[in-house]
Formats: structure tokens, C-alpha cells, sequence
């Protein structure tokens, strides 16, 4: 293991005990009636003065969640009754490999649906978003980091299929320098081909006025920049400073504002840089105040070599919404050390409700060593369903996706997901 590949050790990242636990809430920056966060009752538990009111809230807490659990398994029960269809999603996938066995009516494929979740006493879920809106990165930072280049057509059904799966947005390409990333070098090709495509979003990645320039030649209606809290990893990324980045990103938002174009603002390195380590929350905060305040309509933070745990993806989000409104932040978690999903619960719990993922977990950022794939939306989507959050995305036909490009590759998916459905392991009754 090169010492870029090394996890960071626990002494060098911010404790949890610093950690402002009333700030977690999305009260923090969206008031919302109630004062106590989330993050309060995440990380301390039922809070009690006594030990008899703690072991009755005990009591209570364990009747509410049996309850719960019953009305799950009548609901899943009943839905295996016609025993052969389990359905994904929104609409149910007639064939293909990996699901045809397996379908259910849509509500009890969700282990509870949308009503349940409004009235569901578990403490712990009762302020989840209603919503959320995945960003898949798959197209774009799935494949930059693939050696052996994907012809333009695979990556352009890649996206056909995505967007059929009903993903609200896609990132498609990046406007970069061919030298720096060649596996993009088709960013026109590919963006004129897709630029029609109804029904999803597709921004692609610029990192100067000349990307910009060339993306919204070839059709881009949305664009996003990307900076870096680490100043290391800026110049391994970008060849400049993060000052200068930030320079060159005023140039850019200030070229699409002309246009009306959107532009998203990326933070990379939030928790962890490969070359420095961790990576202070403040740093954090203040380039993310920096895009937001240029004009970027979101924010995404990204822990670039999936460095993150609870830990410390806490007190960076805590101060990044001390600077931006929490509804205008997205998370963007990497696997590396499989903690990506609590990792994106916590920051629902917070507020936040639009999360990155790649299909099938592809990805990792050529200038980041040891950086592994995004978290996979397979994932990501099966559990939102498995919360009665909705996504408007078929996770049949994302399956479908994740089984395509896979078997351009030549490897197996990194969706756990993807995998048990492909064993045929997931077994209807017991979801
Ligand atoms: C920023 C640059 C261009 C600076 O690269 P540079 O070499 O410093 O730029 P330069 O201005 O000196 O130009 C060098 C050459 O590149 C050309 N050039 C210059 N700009 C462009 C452009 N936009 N498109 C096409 N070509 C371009 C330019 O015309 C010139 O061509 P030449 O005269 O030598 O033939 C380069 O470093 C670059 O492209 N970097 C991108 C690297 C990249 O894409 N990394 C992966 C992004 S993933 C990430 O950042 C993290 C994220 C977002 O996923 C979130 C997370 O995971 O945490």
C-alpha cells in the first residue's frame, strides 16, 4: 500500500466529541418546527434524566419499532403472494437478465411506501426527505478513470439507458484536457449525441472559460466546476491553487450566467486528500461559500478518496451549513472503505437530499491514488426505496444499466445490489 493509499489515521481527523450535536439538524440553516436534530438523537441516543424514564423510553422505543417491523412484514407477506413478479420501481421491467424473476407490485417491493413513512414512529427515519434527487456521475467519473477507452457509442446507450431508468440527472462528460483525462476526450461527440435526450438533465464538467467555451458548443445546458479543499490536490487535478481555480470559476459562472446556463460548484477532498491528509472542515466550508457565492445553484461536496466515516462526514457538514443553505448541498461519497450508505443517511438525517452515485459504483479520479469507485446508485436507490423515499428511478431498468456496461468492461458490478440480483439471491419474501 503506497502511502497515498493509506487510510487516514483516527488521531489526525477532527473528533466526534467536538461535534456540536443541536447543530445537525437541518434546522441549522431551514428551521423546521422542531428544535432537536437529527443528529442529537443519531449520535446520543434517547436522551432521558432518570434511569426509570430512560427504560421506559426503551420500552417505548422497542414497542414503536415492533410495530413498525409487523406492519413491514404484513405489507412485504402480502406482496409475495402472486410469488413471481417483483417490481423495481415505477414501472416494472417485462425482461432482461437480471431481474425476471423477481418482481412484486411497487409497494411491496418498498419495505414501507410513502404513507408509512409520514407515519412512522421510529424516531430515528422521522425526518428523512420525502425526496431525493440522485445525481448519477457514472458517464462522467465512472469512466474517467478507465484505462482502456469506451468507444463514444457504448457510453451514449450508457446514458440511453440511464435516462430510461428515469435518473433526473446525469452527468455526462468532461469538457477537460484531453491530455489530463484521454478516456473523455469524446465530450463533443458524446454530448451531441445525447444533448436531445428528454426527461434528464445532463451536465458536464469544465474546469476553464475554454471547456465552457466547448461544452456549450456541443449542446450542454448545464455545466459544473470543480474545485478542491486540499490545495495539494488541486494542483495534482487541476495544475493550479485553489485561489486560482476559484478565479478561473468566477470567469466561468460569470460566462454561463450570460447564458442562463446552471452551473454546480464541486468541493473535492472534504474529509481526506491523498497527499495531505485530512483535510480541515473549515477548509471546506470556505470554498464551498466561495462557489456558492459565486453563483453556483448547488454545492457537492466530495470525499474524493472515501476516506469518510460518520465521524468526521459530521463536523464537515456541520460547518459547510454553517455557510451554505443545507437545501442547496449534495453529498458525493466514494467506497474506498464501504462507508458510503451510513455515511449518506447521516447526511439525509442532516437535511441534505441530493446525493451523487455512480452506476454500478464505477469510478475514481485518476489524480486521486487508491481513490475507489462512487458509492453505486443501485445501492444508493435500493436503499431510499427500502426507506419509502422516493427517487422516480426504476431500479430494474438502472440494473439493466449497470448489467450493460458491465459487460462492456468486462468485470463484475460493484453494487452489491446488482449482485444479488444477479445471483437471484434476493429472496422476495424476505424483503
Ligand atoms: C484544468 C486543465 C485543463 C489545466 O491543464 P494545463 O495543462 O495546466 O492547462 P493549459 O491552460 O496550460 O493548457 C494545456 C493544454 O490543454 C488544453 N486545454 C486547456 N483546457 C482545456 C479544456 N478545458 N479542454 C480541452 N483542452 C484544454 C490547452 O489548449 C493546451 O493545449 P495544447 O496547446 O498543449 O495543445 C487540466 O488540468 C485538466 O483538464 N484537468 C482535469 C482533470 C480531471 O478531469 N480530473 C478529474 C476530475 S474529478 C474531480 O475533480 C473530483 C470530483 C468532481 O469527481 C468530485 C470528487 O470525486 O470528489
Amino acid at each position: 500500500m503506497s502511502s497515498l493509499e493509506e487510510p487516514i489515521s483516527l488521531d489526525r481527523l477532527p473528533s466526534l466529541s467536538n461535534i456540536d450535536h443541536h447543530r445537525f439538524s437541518s434546522s441549522a440553516c431551514r428551521p423546521r418546527g422542531e428544535d432537536l436534530g437529527m443528529g442529537h438523537r443519531w449520535i446520543e441516543g434517547r436522551s432521558c434524566s432518570t434511569s426509570n424514564s430512560c427504560e421506559e423510553d426503551f420500552e417505548e422505543y422497542n414497542r414503536e419499532n415492533f410495530m413498525w417491523w409487523k406492519q413491514r412484514r404484513c405489507t412485504s407477506r402480502r406482496g409475495i403472494s402472486n410469488g413471481r413478479t417483483l417490481s423495481l420501481g415505477r414501472n416494472q421491467v417485462p425482461n432482461g437478465n437480471i431481474s425476471d424473476s423477481l418482481y412484486l407490485p411497487d409497494d411491496q417491493y418498498n419495505s414501507c411506501n410513502y404513507k408509512c413513512t409520514m407515519d412512522m414512529p421510529n424516531k430515528l427515519l422521522r425526518d428523512l426527505p420525502k425526496y431525493v434527487k440522485i445525481v448519477e456521475v457514472g458517464p462522467r467519473d465512472g469512466l474517467q478513470n478507465e484505462k482502456n477507452i469506451v468507444p463514444t457509442s457504448i457510453k451514449v446507450e450508457l446514458i440511453r439507458k440511464l435516462v430510461s431508468s428515469g435518473l433526473a440527472v446525469i452527468e455526462a462528460t468532461s469538457f477537460v484536457s484531453p491530455k489530463w483525462v484521454p478516456q473523455l476526450s469524446d465530450a463533443k461527440e458524446v454530448m451531441e449525441a445525447v444533448k436531445n435526450l428528454e426527461g434528464t438533465r445532463l451536465p458536464v464538467l469544465t474546469p476553464n472559460l475554454k471547456g465552457f467555451e466547448a461544452a456549450i458548443a456541443a449542446g450542454a445546458k448545464e455545466i459544473a466546476v470543480f474545485a478542491s479543499a486540499s490545495e495539494s490536490f488541486s494542483k495534482s487535478n487541476i495544475n493550479c491553487s485553489i485561489e486560482e481555480s476559484l478565479t478561473r470559476y468566477r470567469a466561468v459562472t460569470h460566462a454561463a450566467q450570460k447564458l442562463s446556463i446552471p452551473v454546480r460548484g464541486y468541493v473535492s477532498c472534504v474529509i481526506g486528500c491523498p497527499v495531505e491528509g485530512a483535510v480541515p472542515p473549515s477548509k471546506v466550508a470556505y470554498v464551498a461559500k466561495e462557489l456558492y457565492d459565486m453563483g453556483c445553484f448547488e454545492i457537492s461536496l466530495g470525499d474524493t478518496i472515501g476516506v469518510g466515516t460518520l465521524g468526521t462526514v459530521l463536523p464537515m457538514l456541520e460547518a459547510v451549513m454553517v455557510v451554505v443553505p443545507v437545501e442547496k448541498l449534495a453529498v458525493h461519497f466514494h467506497d474506498t472503505y464501504g462507508q458510503s450508505l451510513p455515511n449518506i443517511l447521516v447526511s439525509l438525517q442532516m437535511g441534505i437530499s441530493t446525493v451523487d452515485s455512480s452506476v454500478s459504483g464505477l469510478g475514481g479520479c485518476p489524480y486521486a491514488k487508491g481513490a475507489s469507485g462512487n458509492v453505486a446508485t443501485e445501492d444508493v436507490v435500493y436503499m431510499l426505496n427500502g426507506l419509502g423515499i422516493k427517487t422516480n428511478v426504476d431500479l430494474g431498468k438502472l440494473l439493466l444499466a449497470g448489467e450493460f456496461i458491465n459487460k462492456h468492461l468486462g468485470r463484475q458490478s460493484g453494487s452489491k445490489t446488482a449482485i444479488a440480483f444477479s445471483r437471484k439471491t434476493a429472496d422476495a419474501s424476505k424483503i
